[in-house]
C-alpha cells in the first residue's frame, strides 16, 4: 500500500526513517492553523491533524499527518511567528512543567483514524541570557512552543514523562500501530542497527 506523509517537518520524515517507514511521497498539506475562540489544546491538535489529513489529496494511498502543540493550563502556544514571540513563550515555559501533545490522523479513504499522545516536560528555570541566546540560535523557529527537545532545547528540559518521539513530533509507538491497523506492513528493514 502506497504511504503518503502529509508533512513538511523534517522531523516527522527522520522519526519514521528511525523505524524504516520511508514513505512513498511526501505531499505538506496547507492549512489555517489558527485556534478558535477557547478551543481547548487537545481538541485543537485533533483537530488540524484531521484538517491536514483531509487537505491531502492522493487518492488510493494512506495519508499520514500530525499535529504538535504545547499547552500550559488551557493556553496553546504553537509555532512563534516571530522571535519577540519565542522570547514569551520560553519566559512562560521556564521553571514550569507543560504537556506536548501530538494528534497523529491516518486517512484510508473516507476512513480517518485518530490518536492523541500527551507527554509532560519540565522546563528548568531559565535566565535571561540562556533565552537571549537560545533565540539566537534560531532553533524556536517551525517549533511548538519555540523549543526543540533534540536540539539544543534538551539543555533547558531536566524531565519529561511520556514518549520522546511524540515530544519530537511524532508518537512513535501509536503510529506504528496505527499504520499496522490499516495493514501497512511496518517491516524494520533497511534500518541500521
Ligand atoms: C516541542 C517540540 C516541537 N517540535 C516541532 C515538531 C513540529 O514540526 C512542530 C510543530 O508544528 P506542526 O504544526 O505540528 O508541524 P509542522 O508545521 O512543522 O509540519 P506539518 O504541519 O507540515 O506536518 O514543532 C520539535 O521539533 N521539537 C520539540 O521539542
Amino acid at each position: 500500500m502506497r504511504l503518503v506523509l502529509g508533512s513538511g517537518s523534517p522531523r516527522r520524515r527522520e522519526l519514521l526513517a528511525q523505524i524504516g517507514v520511508v514513505p512513498d511521497a511526501i505531499l505538506p498539506p496547507d492549512i489555517d492553523e489558527t485556534p478558535f475562540k477557547s478551543e481547548a489544546p487537545r481538541a485543537y491538535a485533533e483537530r488540524l491533524a484531521r484538517e491536514k489529513a483531509l487537505a491531502v489529496n492522493a487518492p488510493d494511498a494512506l495519508i499520514l499527518c500530525a499535529d504538535t502543540v504545547v499547552s500550559v493550563g488551557t493556553r496553546i502556544l504553537g509555532k512563534p511567528d516571530d522571535a519577540a514571540e519565542a522570547v514569551a513563550f520560553l519566559t512562560l515555559l521556564s521553571g514550569r512543567r507543560h504537556r506536548v501533545m501530538t494528534a497523529v490522523a491516518l486517512r484510508q479513504g473516507e476512513t480517518l483514524r485518530t490518536r492523541i499522545v500527551t507527554t509532560q516536560v519540565r522546563m528548568k528555570p531559565l535566565s535571561d541570557a540562556e533565552i537571549s541566546a537560545y533565540i539566537r540560535s534560531g532553533e524556536w523557529q517551525g517549533k511548538a512552543g519555540g523549543y526543540a527537545i533534540q536540539g539544543i532545547g534538551a539543555a533547558f528540559v531536566p524531565w519529561i514523562s511520556g514518549s520522546y518521539s511524540n515530544v519530537v513530533g511524532l508518537p512513535l509507538t501509536e503510529t506504528a500501530n496505527l499504520l499496522t491497523s490499516a495493514g501497512y506492513q511496518v517491516s524494520y528493514e533497511g534500518v541500521p542497527a
